[in-house]
This record gives structure tokens, C-alpha cells and sequence, in this order.
């Protein structure tokens, strides 16, 4: 997606928000645009305060002076405007491809509302083509990769669950955790799958995002879209 579309789906985003506000700081390209269209609000005078998702985010909010606290100090919040990797019906979500699906996924859980900002490409019909990150601990990895493997069998896995790299080493994420990363290619049954994923020992937290966001805000060659569950 362009940095335009970006920025559009951005700008809406900001008319959501209000004077006084908690919000929480999505993470990736598109998350980034808001914070930047935030950043000279906040220099003129708009007082809120933002509890960032990863450690990128803060850098970006903190040099841009927008104030932040963490979400211990500040457990519960107004809005969360964040990315997305795909968008599928009902607003289920697949996220976690820049890494933050963690923090992402706590922050979007203590807010009151959660906006989703994308472009056109990421709606989908069916969650699945991207492949599922999947945030595991690291002791017991292997065993960990293969019980994910013989739960997500029967629903719908059908490629490889491979550790995401940086360079020639395993990724890393905010919280210390590797990635594994799911090629599904279809997610015909998105509940069935998370509640599969979550009760296996080993995997922290998993990329789908069911029943946590309120609009997606989706910037098109055409225009821009608003989106409900
Ligand atoms: O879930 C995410 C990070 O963990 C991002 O929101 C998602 O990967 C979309 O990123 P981008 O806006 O760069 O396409």
C-alpha cells in the first residue's frame, strides 16, 4: 500500500479521537502514519496520553512528544488505532506480521474500542492467505511447533510452520518470545483455531484478533471505507 493510502486511512482514524483520550499505539507502516499525524496535534495543544505496543512505536510517539504511560499505569484505555494484516468478515483480524501481536493483542484487549486502519488489499473473504504468526516461548520450541502442527491439522493448515528470522538469527519480540509462522492459506473456522492455539503449552499468543475491533477504516483507490463488525 502507498504511504498516501496509509496516511488517508490515518487521518480518519484521527477524527475518532477526542481531548483527554487514552489511546493505544498500533505498531507497523500503517499504525506509524497515525502516530505521525498525531504527533503535530499533540504539539498544538490536543492533550492525550498513548500506551505504545512495542518498543518502535515508543521511539517514534516519544520523539514526536506525544506522552505515554505504560498500560500499567494506565489499565484501562479509551480507543487503540492499529493495523492490520488481513481483515476477514465480522472484522476477525490476522496480525502479528510486524512482530508486536502480543502487546498488540493486551492493548487492544484493556481498550474500550479498537480501530483498525488498512488498505483495500487486506479485506478479505477469508482469513487464511497470509500465514498465521504464532508467539511461542522459546524453551521447548520444537515440541511447541508440533503440537501446533497436529492441532491446526484439522483445521485448515496446510504448509509449513516456520520460525520467522532476522537475518541469520531467530526473531525476537518485544516480550523475548520467537515467532512461528503458519501457512493455512484458508481459516475456514478462525474461533475454532484460536481457541486451538491458545491451549497449547508454549504458545504465548496467537495472530487472530476475533471480536476485538469496532471499525476498520480502509483507504482504496476509490476512497476510503468504514467498515463494521
Ligand atoms: O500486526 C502488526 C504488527 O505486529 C501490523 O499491524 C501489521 O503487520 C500490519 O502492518 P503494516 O501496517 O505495516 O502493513
Amino acid at each position: 500500500m502507498s504511504a498516501e493510502l496509509k496516511r488517508k486511512a490515518a487521518e480518519v482514524a484521527l477524527t475518532h479521537v477526542r481531548p483527554g483520550m487514552r489511546l493505544g499505539l498500533g505498531t507497523g507502516s500503517t499504525a506509524e502514519e497515525f502516530v505521525k499525524l498525531l504527533g503535530p496535534r499533540v504539539a498544538a495543544g490536543l492533550d492525550v496520553i498513548g500506551v505504545p505496543t512495542s518498543e518502535r512505536t515508543a521511539a517514534l510517539a516519544a520523539s514526536l512528544g506525544i506522552r505515554l504511560a505504560t498500560l500499567d499505569e494506565l489499565p484501562e484505555l479509551d480507543l487503540t488505532i492499529d493495523g492490520a494484516d488481513e481483515i476477514g468478515p465480522r472484522l476477525a483480524l490476522v496480525k502479528g506480521g510486524g512482530g508486536a501481536l502480543l502487546r498488540e493483542k493486551i492493548v487492544a484487549a484493556a481498550s474500550a474500542r479498537m480501530i483498525v486502519i488498512a488498505d483495500s488489499a487486506k479485506v478479505v473473504a477469508e482469513l487464511g492467505a497470509f500465514p498465521l504468526p504464532i508467539e511461542v516461548v522459546p524453551f521447548g520450541l520444537e515440541a511447541t511447533r508440533r503440537a501446533i502442527v497436529a492441532r491446526a491439522a484439522a483445521l485448515g493448515l496446510e504448509g509449513p510452520v516456520r520460525l520467522r528470522m532476522a537475518g541469520d538469527r531467530p526473531y525476537l519480540t518485544d516480550g523475548g518470545h520467537l515467532i512461528l509462522d503458519a501457512s493455512f492459506r484458508r481459516i475456514p473456522q478462525p474461533e475454532a483455531l484460536a481457541l486451538a492455539l491458545s491451549g497449547i503449552p508454549g504458545c504465548v499468543e496467537h495472530g487472530l484478533f476475533i471480536g476485538l475491533a469496532s471499525l476498520a477504516v480502509v483507504a482504496g483507490p476509490g476512497g476510503v471505507s468504514l467498515l463494521e463488525p
